[in-house]
């Protein structure tokens, strides 16, 4: 059922668009009450409007504190038309039918960096959520606006429908504004866990956007939606601009993080990852990015086939044709796609092409979410690094400075790898990858057949474990490929028969002390 509008309460923050949306309020035959700072504004601006301390007969007290907190007020709000008519009327209270408010801005008060509890706290508005969750709670009768991108949409209906707003929209403005006071108690609990210094504090509240829907989810069976942070950081997945395409699938969103966050590791060189089912199956760094991307695909173009290619640099026009030209792609991502790429994209208008923007820094800080039956499992991101000065040489020959470069470079990748992980590479190229195997030797014996099968040379190739040998015989299977240098982490109950395997072969063993398992 419509409900006509014949008085308003407006008392924001974000002064945001209000005098006009008022001004329009006030045409319409509306009266206003509203509070200190912004019922000055609207007088300033010609807007009649009457104090809500004219209107309690009570002065805003305690430094704003106690402002709207009256039950002229919210007897105005909360009373039910029809059913508390008498009471109202009996206590002098006016039916208010429109609620505008939003709140003292928290979120951007603890952002600053000088910011203390004190400011924090006093930055806390009681009164504001108290008056939308009132409003909200009573849409039958009343409507509620938090956002000033909603006045246009409520003028537009008021002027359409002789003063009166449906139910759809009275109902829709409540879950609004619902929505907006979670978050907003959100902001404060997870700011007072912080000051409280836990970490994880006793109840995790997360808040999140809906940013799009997909058809499906991981299966066409399972329904799917992408959320994002409030404000995601530049150069991640969900600040990223689609700039062609078809809607990114779910696959694709999880599958283009991946190979985003995995090319974020390399900053020296251009650098490229093609990334399928999660893991990579092609890294390289070159000279060029088109000599990266042209290396990359050579570790598996098999797997490349319909991937996820990702770029550390600006995709320049001709690496952009030559992936074009070769492979079916399902998502290129970079920092940044010139206009000359773009343009030799876009004869191919299913490729979804996307810009994720400059990034700070090769990690992404923040926690990493698993949910399990009944539960959630909240870590750390892995945003371990390690450098050559972290490597400890365990063996009795030294890497070579070739081997080093590769060390590291293998490491890398192998971080981005589903455990067990084993990488073998060369000249800062990945040369075969064995992913997600129940066991170590078997995923170095599928790096061995994917690098023989894509007629890749392994003798004098480096490679990499995710976690420690429990045993020499990955050791020795390495040797008989030709692996010439070894990194992991070490700290298995069996490291001195490792070492001692590795000097056996003449083989160069590193120990990262840094575990990467990936699931
Ligand atoms: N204390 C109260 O009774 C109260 N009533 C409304 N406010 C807030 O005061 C702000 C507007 O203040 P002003 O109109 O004085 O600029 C709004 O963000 C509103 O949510 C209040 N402030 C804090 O709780």
């Amino acid at each position: 059922m419509n409900k006509t509008i014949k008085r308003a309460l407006v008392s924001v923050s974000d002064k945001t668009g209000i005098v006009d949306f008022c001004r329009q309020l006030s045409e319409l035959g509306i009266v206003i009450l509203s509070t200190g700072g912004t019922a000055k504004t609207l007088a300033e601006n010609n807007i009649p409007v009457t104090d809500v301390s004219d209107h309690t007969g009570f002065p805003e007290m305690m430094d704003g504190r106690v402002k709207t907190l009256h039950p002229k007020i919210h007897g105005g709000i909360l009373g039910r038309r029809g059913i508390d008519d008498q009471v109202m009327a009996a206590h002098g209270i006016d039916p208010i039918d429109l609620v505008v408010v939003n709140l003292y801005p928290f979120e951007q008060t603890i952002s600053k960096p000088d910011c203390d509890l004190e400011t924090a706290i006093e930055n806390i508005d009681i009164g504001g959520p108290t008056m939308i969750r009132a409003a909200a709670k009573n849409y039958n009768d009343v409507a509620v606006v938090v956002e000033p991108a909603d006045y246009a949409g409520v003028l537009a209906e008021l002027k359409a429908q002789h003063n009166s707003l449906s139910l759809a929209t009275r109902f829709k403005l409540s879950l609004t504004s619902f929505a907006h006071t979670a978050r907003y108690d959100t902001a404060i609990a997870t700011y007072l866990a912080k000051i409280n210094e836990q970490a994880f504090p006793e109840t995790l509240n997360l808040q999140f956007y809906l940013k799009e829907t997909m058809r499906y989810g991981e299966n066409p069976h399972q329904g799917a939606a992408f959320y994002r942070e409030k404000t995601p950081a530049s150069g991640t997945i969900a600040a990223a601009a689609q700039l062609q395409g078809k809607a990114l699938s779910y696959n694709n969103i999880a599958d283009a993080d991946a190979a985003l966050e995995c090319v974020k590791s390399f900053d020296e060189k251009p650098t490229c990852v093609i990334v399928k089912h999660a893991n990579p199956c092609g890294v390289a760094e070159s000279d060029s990015l088109l000599a990266a991307y042209d290396r990359s695909y050579a570790t598996d173009p098999t797997s490349a086939f319909g991937g996820i290619i990702a770029f550390n640099r600006e995709l320049d026009e001709a690496t952009a044709a030559e992936i074009i030209k070769r492979q079916f792609v399902e998502v290129i991502i970079a920092p940044k796609v010139s206009a000359g790429a773009r343009n030799v994209l876009s004869a191919k208008q299913n490729v979804r092409v996307l810009e994720a923007g400059a990034w700070q820094g090769s990690v992404t800080p923040g926690f990493d979410f698993k949910r399990v039956a009944g539960g959630l499992l909240v870590q750390d991101r892995d945003n371990g690094r390690i450098g050559a000065s972290d490597i400890k040489v365990v063996s009795k020959r030294a890497p070579t400075a070739e081997e080093l470069g590769d060390l590291l470079f293998v490491w890398k990748v192998a971080k981005f790898v589903k455990s067990n992980a084993i990488v073998y590479g060369k000249n800062r190229q990945t040369i075969g990858i064995g992913a997600g195997q129940m066991s170590r030797v078997y995923s170095a014996k599928i790096a061995g057949i994917k690098a023989a099968d894509e007629g890749l040379v392994v003798p004098g190739s480096v490679m990499a474990s995710d976690a420690f040998f429990p045993f020499r015989d990955g050791i020795d299977a390495a040797a008989a490929a030709g692996i010439t240098a070894v990194i992991h982490p070490g700290g298995s109950i069996r490291d001195e028969e490792v070492i001692a395997a590795a000097d056996e072969h003449n083989i160069a063993m590193v120990f990262t002390g840094m575990r990467h398992f990936r699931h």
